[in-house]
């Protein structure tokens, strides 16, 4: 699979130079990324009614399509193929099987706080704050 994925990706490369006329490659590269994010998205969900539907010759077809769309913007984004099964090894070593990590390690690891500790906020009464004359601006 892997072998094909390739040779798809080489001529995708190809098709770079050539009429976006006649090659549909050529035209969905010069559309730019937000184009090919889009089809990218059209055909994922082309693949998940199809198996919803229970029709198992459009999900063939379907994530043909997909892996076409998924390829034509790796080449766009200066993905290899490589590059993720590399990652995808990666993961197998690390768990077995080619997965996300898992989120009982996430937990582990305490969550950067990006937002400074917040004051806590005080419920001032305004007109209280008056009598006592303090200033209270209205928000
Ligand atoms: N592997 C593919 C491939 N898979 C799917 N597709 C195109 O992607 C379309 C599927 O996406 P859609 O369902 O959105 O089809 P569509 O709605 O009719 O297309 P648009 O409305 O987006 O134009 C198909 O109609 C095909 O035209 C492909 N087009 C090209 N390739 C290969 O890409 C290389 C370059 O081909 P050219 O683009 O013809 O230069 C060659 O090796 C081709 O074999």
């Amino acid at each position: 699979m892997t072998d094909s994925v390739e040779r798809l990706y080489q001529a995708v490369l190809t098709a770079r130079d050539l009429d976006p006329g006649t090659s549909r490659t050529a035209r969905l590269l010069r559309g730019g990324s937000g184009k090919m994010a889009k089809k990218l998205a059209e055909e994922a969900i082309e693949v998940a009614i199809d198996a919803v539907n229970g029709d198992r010759e459009a999900v063939i077809r379907e994530s043909a399509d997909l892996i076409y769309n998924l390829t034509v913007l790796w080449a766009s984004a200066g993905v290899h193929p490589d590059d993720v099964w590399n990652e995808m090894s990666r993961r197998e070593k690390l768990f077995g099987i080619a997965e996300k990590l898992p989120k009982s390690t996430l937990k582990l690891a305490k969550p950067a706080t990006s937002r400074p500790e917040r004051r806590p906020i005080a419920a001032i009464d305004g007109r209280a704050a008056m009598e006592a004359g303090t200033t209270f601006k209205q928000r």
